[in-house]
């Protein structure tokens, strides 16, 4: 699966209400709106706007950082970081039922994430990436595989990954890969997920 975490700044000056339908006509299976320079009224709003769309797709709308967006929008999910609120305080906001993913840098976080029931964890970053350089170091190949024998939860992976490593990620035990540029940043944002999404179907 295909899990497109979006970024305005790195969509070329287009829409990202265009790049998300795209994205979904394409074949993303769940989508993640994160966006770190708007105002949290400008959030609400846009989140508003891509939920209409991923609804009609039925494909999950995640919430990046921001429990209290994920709330107001009814998103499907929030995914935090390790310096994020803490995955009992948005399991305690947002219910049973939504789909909460928690970043981890390597296999101690893994474990405890496990241990609390996340619904994914994000193997952050496979590779290095310029997208987001506040990260710890690259878990690499070997780093995915490592968690694939160690912990039996869902493994999004994210960081660096595009066409040319995304069969290698998948074979190294990754369950998703998250992409932003690949996505994003791509001439074609439907052509690049369509891609991406066979790319899957090792
Ligand atoms: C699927 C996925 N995995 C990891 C991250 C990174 O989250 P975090 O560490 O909280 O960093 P920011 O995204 O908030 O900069 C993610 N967003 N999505
Ligand atoms: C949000 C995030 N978390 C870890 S790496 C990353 C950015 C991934 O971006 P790209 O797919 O462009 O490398
Ligand atoms: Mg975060």
């Amino acid at each position: 699966m295909i899990y497109l975490v979006t970024d305005s700044a790195l969509s070329l000056g287009r829409s990202l209400v265009n790049i998300v339908a795209a994205a979904l006509r394409g074949g993303v299976g769940m989508v993640q709106l994160r966006e770190k320079e708007i105002t949290s009224r400008e959030f609400v709003e846009l989140g508003r706007a891509i939920h209409s769309i991923t609804l009609e797709y039925n494909v999950p709308l995640i919430i990046n950082d921001r429990a209290d967006i994920a709330q107001i929008i009814g998103a499907e999910g929030l995914h935090i970081g390790q310096s994020d609120i803490s995955f009992k305080d948005a399991r305690k906001l947002l219910g049973q039922s939504a789909i909460i993913g928690l970043s981890i840098e390597n296999i101690e976080q893994a474990r405890k994430a496990r241990s609390w029931g996340v619904d994914y964890i994000g193997a952050s970053p496979v590779f290095a990436t310029p997208t987001k350089i506040d990260t710890a170091p690259a878990l690499g190949l070997k780093g995915v595989s490592e968690l694939r024998e160690v912990v039996d939860c869902r493994i999004v992976a994210i960081g660096g990954i595009n066409k040319s490593n995304i069969r290698q990620v998948i074979k190294a035990g990754a369950d998703s890969v998250a992409v932003v540029s690949a996505i994003c940043s791509a001439a074609d944002p439907y052509l690049a997920t369509k891609e991406l999404v066979n790319d899957t179907i090792i």
